[in-house]
């Protein structure tokens, strides 16, 4: 069974959604694949937005599986998943068509890179939304610190990035990184937030988020994304993170 679904539907609507609420969520290797297969079949002509959601009202996502990372000892051991996981996110912000985090429930960690790397993030009212790689002594290592200077001021992102703190959705809207808030039917708050949006022609909704994808590439974004991936590897391998992440596995 895969830990993730892809589901196509009417109107040019792909949705992909992480299917571990078990685990909150959290990103695996098997995630990553999907994410990977889902990326390039929102290439395909039929396909209009990409929607990145979470499975329950638990979780959105919590972020990489710690269960599985923390075998992760080394530099270079970190890099190599890092690395991969990057090269995902860079692929789903430089997508030529809309993307939509679909915040169906609480976003830590990783789970935030992923909804950075998505253009537009609609979030549960109650939720709660933290950056909180900093309380494991690392900073984002999949790109979203970069991807989120990119999206917001740089001392709203820093702010966000240097406190790890936990912040509610309101929070978060009012800070400019959640774009709208609903309650009850996640599905039929998405569609409601797509609205207009479907009703533009693909050709349209392509061109604009070219514009934006030229900006980044010019930017040498890809080699910020890099840069970052480095650094985290290199604070991966110190003992603070590793004391944080063991507290985490053998905290029951
Ligand atoms: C570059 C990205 C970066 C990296 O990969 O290094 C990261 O994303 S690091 C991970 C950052 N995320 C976290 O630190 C979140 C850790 N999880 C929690 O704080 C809580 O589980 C929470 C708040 C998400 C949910 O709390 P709740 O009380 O609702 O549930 P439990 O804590 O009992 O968890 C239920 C179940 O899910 C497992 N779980 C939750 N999060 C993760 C995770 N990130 N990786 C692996 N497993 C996770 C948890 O262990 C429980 O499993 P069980 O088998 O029932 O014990």
């Amino acid at each position: 069974m895969k830990p993730y679904t892809i589901e196509e539907h009417e109107n040019g609507l792909l949705i992909f959604t992480i299917t571990r609420e078990s685990k909150r969520n959290s990103i695996n290797y098997e995630v990553m694949d999907g994410l990977v297969e889902a990326i390039e079949l929102a290439k395909l002509p039929h396909v209009k937005i990409l929607i990145i959601t979470g499975e329950g009202e638990k979780a959105f996502c919590s972020g990489g599986d710690l269960s599985v990372f923390h075998e992760l000892k080394t530099e270079e051991q970190a890099y190599t998943m890092l690395s991969r996981m990057s090269k995902i996110l860079y692929e789903l912000l430089m997508l030529p068509k809309p993307t939509v985090a679909l915040m169906n429930g609480m976003a830590l960690g990783g789970g935030c890179e992923l909804a950075t790397a998505c253009d537009f993030r609609i979030a549960r009212k109650d939720i709660k939304v933290g950056f909180v790689q900093g309380k494991l002594a690392i900073t984002t290592g999949w790109g979203g610190g970069t991807i989120l200077l990119e999206k917001l001021p740089s001392s709203t992102a820093l702010e966000i990035l240097m406190e790890s703190s936990i912040y509610t959705a309101e929070e978060l809207q009012n800070l400019g990184f959640i774009h709208y808030i609903y309650e009850g039917d996640p599905l039929y708050a998405m569609l409601t937030f797509i609205k207009n949006k479907q009703m533009i022609e693909g050709s349209v909704l392509r061109a604009y988020k070219e514009i934006a994808v030229r900006k980044w590439n010019q930017s040498n974004i890809r080699e910020r994304i890099e840069t970052e991936v480095r650094k985290c590897s290199i604070l991966w391998e110190s003992e603070a993170h590793h004391k944080q992440v063991d507290l985490f596995i053998n905290r029951k």
